[in-house]
């Protein structure tokens, strides 16, 4: 399995501290972070693949420090935006998985291949001519996922891969993440969605307040949220 590692890392936006002295060794298959809007989810997780740099302290990733081997650790950490509009970059759905195929150098066959398992996998097949900016809000989900998947990371991070998903393509997802071999690191909303993961941490006000098992921690995130004048 993976490893990622954060050593004393502190992010300071103008000022404004939103991750504080964090200390965290990540070697588990699923593991999923909530907590508070704007308390630091999305962050901590953009360190892991250097879509940002920590202000101090350092974040490793399989021994490599992210901050100066950016190019090797994208290479094994795949990363799903919340907004898979960030994500569309060709102009057919098929093109789009194949595109991110493109730097592996895989012989067509086998590229081609990929590219139709991910359609089927993801249940994209009948839009596989289509813009993807024509999709539905939570297909262009499922495209995102599919084409960092069809990359088989070592580690995959999710940012809300499932906020605009229906019951049936949650379940759908929820089963893929299950069979996936590969680390998961999902941040979410969607506490149900948690259930069964290895290991969840809660981020609030510049911390890690909370770190275990899926129950216990989204025990105290509740109880947190209760705190939060209505
Ligand atoms: N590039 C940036 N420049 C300045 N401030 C930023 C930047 N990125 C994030 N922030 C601020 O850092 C804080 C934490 O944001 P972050 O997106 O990590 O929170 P989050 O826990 O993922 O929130 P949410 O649940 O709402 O998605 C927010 O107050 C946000 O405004």
């Amino acid at each position: 399995m993976s490893s990622i590692r954060f050593t004393d890392v502190t992010v300071t936006y103008d000022e404004r501290t939103v991750l504080e002295n964090i200390n965290l060794e990540l070697h588990e298959r699923r593991i999923g972070i909530i907590g508070a809007n704007g308390g630091g989810k999305s962050t901590l997780i953009r360190l892991i693949n250097g879509l940002g740099d920590p202000t101090s302290g350092t974040v490793e990733v399989n021994g490599l420090d992210v901050t100066t081997n950016g190019k090797e650790v994208r290479k094994q950490v795949g990363f799903v935006f919340a907004d898979a509009e960030n994500q569309i970059v060709m102009p057919t759905v098929a093109e789009d998985i194949a595109f991110s195929l493109r730097r592996m150098k895989l012989p067509k066959v086998e590229r081609n291949q990929r590219v139709q398992h991910a359609l089927d996998r993801f249940g994209l097949g009948a839009h596989a001519d289509h813009s993807p900016h024509l999709l539905s809000g939570g297909q262009k989900q499922l495209l995102a996922l599919a084409a960092v998947l069809v990359l088989e990371p070592s580690i995959i991070i999710a940012d809300e891969p499932t906020t605009l998903l229906d019951m049936r393509n949650r379940i759908k997802i929820r089963r893929i993440f299950d069979e996936l071999s590969q680390q998961l690191i999902v941040v979410t909303h969607d506490l149900d969605f948690l259930q069964g993961f290895d290991r969840v941490l809660c981020i609030d006000d510049k911390r890690i307040i909370a770190d275990g098992k899926p129950d216990e921690v989204i025990a105290c995130y509740t109880s947190l949220m209760g705190k939060y004048p209505h």
